[in-house]
């Protein structure tokens, strides 16, 4: 097992110097196509809102039962709220941790009545249909009470709010890195969350997902999976804050070997998802990982996910027209004669838009709260 020293570390600031930044390019270029994961630093995240909600934590987390079940997944429709201890499984697995899925905070534009009968507000408004299931996926958070968890509404929000804003400015560093116009992507990305005033042609501002995670001690009898191996599949690239000191997050590299992210501190990991794996058609992978669930004589490990969505009703051959051949042809070039690249199933033509790849995400992960909230034949459509 490698210390962890192979991963970059990728020092933002440079990116205010017009030489220094040339460097910084070439580095993310380099993670980009060989890596899949690099760690940022003096990103221009306010230390004090990282730590604002990294304190409240272990109270959100020491909630009684009957509060957590009050905030169940199983409330949610959107697939939002609280899952208790090893209730996910990652290949067939018991995953050892417990976690609150939080997002942008939107109204419902679900509409399956768009065009008929009458149609919501959103739907009027924009003139568009919302009527397809995924857009379901959109809706509130469930927040902790005033009394329980204090100051925590307020904390998450100046959180997604910060976060979001430096993950579009990464977008802006990784379109340079791939020789593009600046700005490509801003239309992905559109500021107000208002649907109302877009015009027709304009992308319906997308979800951002946060899972604020906590991997307790155990004692090993049911193994140590805090996480099995997984490529990201909510967002297009994350942003994760490593809590503490707690070790356990594991990168597998391209030669298959298993390689430490150790925390750094005042530093998030970057990596991308499996949408922007089929946007680059593989050129850049969204590359795998796993955490190891700490041992009985640890501290437990929080972590706090940051996953940058993107319009529901993108396709993934909307998304790559955006991307330079030049870049989306590097695996080609360096994969040649390698016929299954298993590159990610969102190339399945059958979910096609970013929000059918979603929607068969969390109905795949959580059937329980899937059979609750949607039809038979959705959810078996998807699970197959
Ligand atoms: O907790 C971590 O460090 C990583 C979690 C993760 O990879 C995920 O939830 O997708
Ligand atoms: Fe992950």
């Amino acid at each position: 097992m490698d210390a962890g020293s192979t991963l970059p570390i990728l020092d933002l600031s440079k990116a205010n110097d017009p030489e220094q930044k040339l460097k910084l390019l070439e580095q993310l270029h380099h993670a980009l196509f060989n890596i899949g994961f690099l760690y940022v630093k003096n990103h221009g995240v306010d230390p004090r809102i990282i730590s604002n909600l990294v304190t409240l934590l272990p109270t959100l987390f020491e909630q009684s039962s009957e509060e957590k079940a009050r905030l169940s997944k199983l409330n949610s429709p959107h697939f939002l709220g609280y899952s208790g201890y090893a209730e996910g499984t990652t290949l067939g697995q018991k995953d050892l941790r417990e976690q609150f899925d939080f997002a942008t905070e939107l109204p419902v534009i679900y509409d399956p009545y768009a065009g008929r009968l009458q149609p919501t507000s959103a739907s009027a408004a924009s003139k568009r249909d919302f009527s397809n299931t995924f857009w379901r996926l959109r809706g509130p958070n469930q927040y902790p009470s005033e009394e329980q968890v204090p100051g925590f509404h307020k904390a998450y929000t100046e959180y997604h709010d910060a976060v979001q804003e430096l993950s579009y400015r990464f977008v802006h560093l990784v379109e340079e890195a791939f020789g593009m116009q600046m700005g490509t992507f801003d239309c992905f990305f559109p500021q107000s969350t208002a649907v109302g005033g877009l015009g027709q042609n304009e992308y319906i501002p997308p979800q951002h997902r946060i899972k604020l995670i906590k991997y307790p001690p155990s004692s090993g009898a049911l193994g140590r999976q805090g996480v099995g191996a997984h490529k990201d599949s909510s967002g297009w690239l994350t942003f994760l804050c490593q809590v503490g000191q707690e070790e356990g997050l594991e990168v597998l590299d391209i030669n298959g070997t298993w390689i430490a992210a150790p925390p750094i501190a005042d530093s998030f990991v970057v990596n991308f998802g499996n949408a922007f794996e089929a946007a680059t058609e593989g050129a850049v992978k969204a590359t795998i990982h796993r955490v190891k669930a700490p041992t009985s004589t640890c501290n437990p490990r929080y972590s706090i996910a940051f996953f940058q969505g993107l319009p529901l009703d993108m396709t993934v051959s909307q998304i790559q027209s955006y991307i330079p051949l030049s870049v989306r042809k590097l695996r080609r070039d360096r994969e040649e004669g390698i016929r299954d690249h298993g590159v990610s199933s969102f190339m399945d033509p059958r979910w096609d838009s970013l929000g059918e790849s979603q929607l068969r995400k969390w109905i795949r992960s959580h059937e329980d709260c899937a059979r609750k909230w949607y039809d038979k034949t959705t959810v078996d459509f998807y699970l197959v």
